[in-house]
């Protein structure tokens, strides 16, 4: 280093440290320029030294950087032990200490000659050579405004790593979170649908390869919509949180447990037996393992809470199927667990399948009948003793483009499972009230009955009485001429409810016939107290009343009791002349059934009446 060339050296050294933003390069950069300029081999840097007022003795400090050495470069970041007396005290430049530098641990013991550097209290910069080089400068006091400046960078750098840091650590945590939320359901922590897609891709590949059967156990927790109506959503997240806990407790850790959504969970088991029947058996233990601890006990606030699950399980080996389907086959084997009974165990079976798929499209085709105006009624005359006619009783008809006239047997339970009950009940409901509006009109037809079936899902609605209000409103029927039809079981289901509504509704004028008697269990106690105007005989008592003395008896004995308690009696499936004259004979004077007519279209009614 020549005397002339200090300034471009101090301005070169200044821009270098002034340039850098990182703690790493900055030492670095540093270090090599140093050596550079003042041709010593190798050097190291220890910054937080911890105590150099004494010079006696060894310290524990860590090395930072080092340059143009291996041994040191292979230092950085760990701590070592040195002597105080080569990293304390300030700048100096030793030619021969050979038992100071003895101690770094460096290959290179032929260290002899040194330079330290002080930076500023932040730390020591030495410079090692083996001999020391040939300068007139005096580098010590030369190099103190650049320590001073690199003490100040370090500072600097020091909080911009920090800072960097900070935005990587917020960077990462981004990114977990959108990958928490891309994979994993919010609620449960467990996987969801993406994620079981992707490792049921995996255990599909692995059950290829091992020939081991795997099984997809797929779970609805039944009445579950119950529990979140009556205690609220709050309650029904902590039942679903708990259920996870509980399905990862039934499952070996890195089984994959999924919450599809709502109520549904699946659980992919794999490695089971390359065996069909074993690897089944291994499945059901599971799911009743899954079953039993999911029938326990549930401690949701201050509730006690009970709950069961329905399993469908689907079996597979290799790539014999779509995941898709797999998924729906063990979607459909839950259901078939659920109409079984529930907090039942079913396996997929593909005649199953098949009228699960033809009620799926039943269902769709449903939805568009009453848009496409395919419903229809039909009248069934209701008579007297001297077969005057009474009244009809509506019976709906679906008339499907293909399927021709499709029987209420057929698509009222699913219009009732569906929720459709409640529109295409009205439209029952308004039909019918217009019909009664037009018959007003002639002397023949004005005093004649309607009788409309209501179902439960219709009646449990809880604007039924006023849907009943503005029908008759609208249509200005004569609500004296109107019967709902209701049966047993769906009164016997809330009768409090019932009542009440009954009564409202017969405020209104409307009378009552309890349809289908004696199939269900009306006790006494309960009949009692509705205000019911008719009772009618079912038709599987009518239909053998003539020859078996059983049924003889329980139809006399529905008689009387109508008898006693007020109320009127019309007996249904009247197919015989024998029959009606049987049950007039006891007291029962209406009929309904095939010996007076079918249900027929409202013109061929019409004309029958001529
Ligand atoms: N909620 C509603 N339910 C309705 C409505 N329309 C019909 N239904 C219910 O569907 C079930 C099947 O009805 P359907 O096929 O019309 O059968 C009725 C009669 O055709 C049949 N019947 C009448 N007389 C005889 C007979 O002499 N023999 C014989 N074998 N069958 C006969 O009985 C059915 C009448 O049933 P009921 O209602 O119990 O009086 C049926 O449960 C209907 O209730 C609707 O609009 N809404």
């Amino acid at each position: 280093m020549e005397r002339q060339h200090i300034l471009p050296i101090m301005y070169d050294l200044a821009v270098v440290i002034g340039g850098e933003t990182s703690l790493k390069p900055l030492l670095d950069r540093t270090l090599q320029r140093l050596l550079y300029y003042t041709s010593f081999p190798a050097g190291f840097i220890c910054l937080d030294i911890p105590d150099c007022s004494d010079e006696v003795g060894e310290m524990s400090v860590r090395i930072d950087a080092a340059v143009g050495d291996y041994d040191l470069l292979g230092l950085v970041g760990k701590e070592v032990s040195l002597p105080r007396a080569l990293l304390c005290g300030s700048a100096v430049r030793e030619a021969d200490h050979p038992a100071l530098l003895a101690a770094l641990p460096s290959a290179h013991a032929h260290y002899k000659s040194y330079l330290r550097l002080p930076i500023d209290g932040r730390g020591v910069l030495i410079l090692l050579a083996q001999q020391m080089p040939e300068t007139q400068l005096p580098l010590e006091q030369m190099l103190q405004p650049v320590m001073a400046l690199l003490s100040k960078a370090i500072l600097l750098c020091r909080s911009s790593d920090a800072y960097a840091k900070s935005l990587i650590e917020a960077r990462d945590h981004a990114e977990a979170q959108v990958h928490q939320l891309a994979f994993y359901d919010p609620l449960t922590g467990l996987s969801n649908r993406r994620l079981l897609m992707d490792r049921l891709k995996q255990a599909f590949a692995s059950s290829a390869r091992s020939a081991r059967h795997g099984a997809l156990l797929f779970l609805d927790l039944d009445n579950f919509k119950t529990l979140n109506d009556t205690k609220g959503h709050d309650i029904g997240d902590l039942l679903l949180i708990e259920v996870a806990e509980r399905l990862k407790s039934c499952v070996r850790e890195g089984y994959t447990v999924a919450r599809l959504g709502g109520d549904e969970f699946v659980v992919v088991l794999e490695s089971l037996s390359a065996l069909a029947a074993e690897a089944a058996a291994q499945a059901e233990l599971v799911a009743e393992k899954v079953r039993d601890k999911l029938n326990e006990p549930y401690m949701l606030k201050e509730h006690i809470h009970y709950t069961s699950p329905s399993i469908g399980i689907v079996m597979f080996r290799g790539h014999q199927d779509s995941l898709d389907n797999l998924l729906k086959y063990a979607d459909s084997a839950m259901y078939q667990a659920k109409t079984e009974g529930r907090n039942a165990i079913r396996f997929y079976d593909p005649e199953m399948q098949a009228a699960i798929e033809a009620r799926a499209d039943i269902e769709d085709e449903l939805r568009q009948a009453l848009d496409k105006q395919q419903f229809r009624l039909h009248y069934q005359i209701q008579v007297d003793s001297l077969g005057r006619p009474l009244g009809a009783e509506v019976l709906l008809r679906w008339e499907h483009p293909v399927r021709g006239l499709v029987s209420p047997a057929q698509f009222i339970p699913l219009a009732e499972d569906t929720g459709l009950i409640v529109p295409i009940g009205l439209w029952v409901l308004q039909t019918a009230c217009a019909q009664l509006k037009a018959w007003q009109q002639d002397a023949m037809t004005r005093d004649l009955t309607l009788a409309v079936n209501v179902s439960a899902g219709q009646f449990r609605q809880p604007d039924f009485v006023a849907q009943v209000q503005s029908v008759l409103l609208e249509s200005g029927a004569k609500p004296s001429l109107l019967k709902l039809e209701l049966t047993e079981s769906m009164v016997l289901k809330n009768v409090e409810d019932t009542i009440t509504k009954m009564r409202e509704i017969k405020l209104l004028g409307v009378s009552f016939s309890m349809d289908d008697f004696g199939t269900g269990y009306s006790s006494l106690q309960y009949l009692k107290r509705l205000p019911l105007d008719q009772i009618k005989i079912d038709q599987s008592f009518v239909r053998d009343v003539t020859s078996d003395p059983n049924d003889a008896a329980i139809v006399q004995t529905i008689i009387a009791m109508t008898q006693a308690l007020g109320l009127n009696v019309i007996a249904e499936g009247v197919e015989t002349a024998a029959q009606r004259d049987f049950l007039d004979k006891h007291g029962c004077h209406a009929f309904q059934g095939y010996l007076f007519s079918k249900p027929v279209p409202l013109e061929q009614f019409a004309a029958s009446l001529r």
